[in-house]
């Protein structure tokens, strides 16, 4: 990361060289160049927003030799505009093909992209790095449901979104090489970074979803070991390394790494498409259960991954119906908390607005000191208070207490209204289910009484 990129305060005059606008978009600062455009961070007034904006240099389209290539990458993120939504792509928000300056508008990430990372001396934690592939995985197994291919995975276009320092989250960018699957009948060769491209891609041969997989483990790899996982002098030897060259086990390359990890990342870089995961999901799960059977150590990172908790969430009933992208919304929308045994909840007569979803343990409810209900995960508890809101914050009408340690989700009526409207809707679907259970339940208990007792 350089302190740049981190840097808060805007220059009072741009620097030479540096403009003041591009098209409607106030340029505050250069945030970094790639080999054909610049990408500056801007404010996009009319959505008070901080934008990137990466504007081609038009010496690169004017290039005689790789010029019309350079058009074709622009071109191929532009028709992705609009077209992805996911918490770990980047988002494409306008492309403006003027005549000589072209510019894409796009999600502005704050922090670095994981370059940085690969070097022997900034290596990360091997649990950020699990959880790093987790998502991109994950966000990628997305990406290639959109009929799309990206091409050219590698640690620059990977960017870290960090805070005071520590990455918190990820994000792929940079589609200008993305295949189109149904679409493109012809592939520009020779797109990607050696170091990270599949023998198939290397070859000119058909290319799917394990291209992309080979690429991201060999990220991970890089990421790991500080080393890609072929090296060689020349172009026409590193050709034949990824081709035919056999990779050194990570674990031979860094202290604590278990061959369990070795397995997951050796199996995504098999030379042979057929041998690596089958889906993404596959991959992405193996990524996960490193996590949770503990192969790799937990070091400082104590809290909660969101790898665990999107792996939690996708157990639970209650969330049936979400996909991927609506789960993450959930996964960084909920407050989660622990509590241990014994623990009260909620208390009759109390005041509150939140409502909770039991992920994991089980509670009792009580009234008037009664057991009337024990809910286990995906049970909902305070609901009410966002099925039927009122001003004033409801009045709890039973105790609640924990009888198994719990990890609870909350939410409150405002952070369900801050989700998307696709999310939201899978709420109600979710929450009618529940209730009619609950009717259903009182109905036959109100039929056979006896049953209660
Ligand atoms: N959405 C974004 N938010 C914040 N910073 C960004 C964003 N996109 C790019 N950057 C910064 O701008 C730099 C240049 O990005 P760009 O995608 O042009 O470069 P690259 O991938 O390194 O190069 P190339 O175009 O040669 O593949 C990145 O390294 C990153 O630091």
């Amino acid at each position: 990361m350089t302190p740049e990129t981190l840097s808060e305060a805007p220059p009072a005059d741009p620097p030479v060289g540096q403009p003041a606008h591009i098209g409607e978009y106030k340029v505050v600062r250069k945030l970094g160049e790639g080999a054909t455009s610049e990408v500056f961070l801007c404010r996009d007034e009319f959505h008070s927003r901080d934008v990137a904006v990466k504007r081609v240099r038009p010496s690169a389209l004017r290039d005689p030799v790789d010029g019309r290539y350079y058009s074709r990458f622009f071109a191929a993120e532009a028709s992705l505009v609009g077209r992805l939504h996911h918490p770990h792509v980047v988002q494409l928000y306008d492309a403006v093909e003027g005549p000589d300056e072209p510019y894409l508008v796009m999600e502005y990430v704050e922090g670095t992209t994981l370059r940085p990372f690969c070097r022997a001396d900034q290596l990360l934690p091997l649990e950020l790095i699990v959880e790093i592939g987790f998502k991109c995985a994950m966000a990628l197994g997305y990406v290639f449901r959109q009929g799309l291919i990206h091409r050219d995975i590698k640690p620059a276009n990977i960017l870290a979104v960090t805070s005071a320092g520590q990455i918190t989250d990820v994000k792929l960018t940079d589609f200008g090489s993305v295949l189109h699957l149904q679409a493109d009948t012809t592939q520009v060769h020779r797109v990607g970074s050696l170091a990270y491209m599949s023998p198939e891609q290397i070859d000119g041969a058909p290319l799917s979803a394990q291209s992309d997989m080979y690429a991201l483990a060999a990220v991970l790899y890089h990421l790991i070991t500080g080393h890609p996982p072929v090296e060689a002098q020349s172009q026409g030897e590193m050709i034949q390394q990824v081709l035919h060259g056999p990779v050194v086990a990570p674990s031979e390359r860094r202290q604590g790494v278990s061959t369990a990890v070795d397995e997951v990342i050796l199996r995504a870089l098999n030379k042979a498409p057929a041998d690596r995961y089958d889906h993404w999901d596959d991959f992405a799960h193996a990524l996960a259960g490193l996590i949770a059977s503990r192969e790799v150590p937990r070091g400082n990172l104590q809290a909660v991954l969101d790898s665990e908790r999107f792996s939690l969430l996708r157990s639970v009933d209650f969330f049936r119906h979400f996909d991927d992208v609506e789960l993450w919304e959930v996964v960084h929308q909920a407050r989660w908390q622990r509590y241990g045994f014994g623990h009260k909840l909620m208390s009759r007569g109390e005041r509150g607005r939140d409502f909770h979803l039991i992920a994991q343990g089980a509670v009792d409810v009580l009234r008037d000191g009664q057991r009337v209900e024990s809910l286990g995960a995906g049970s909902t508890v305070g609901e009410m208070a966002y099925l039927a809101p009122s001003k004033e914050p409801r009045l709890r009408t039973a105790d609640v207490v924990v009888t198994e340690p719990v990890t609870t989700i909350s939410f409150t009526p405002e952070s369900l209204r801050r989700m998307s409207l696709a999310c939201r809707d899978r709420f109600n679907e979710a929450f009618i289910a529940v209730l009619v259970r609950r009717l259903h339940a009182a109905h036959e208990a109100l039929s056979h009484p006896q049953r209660i007792l």
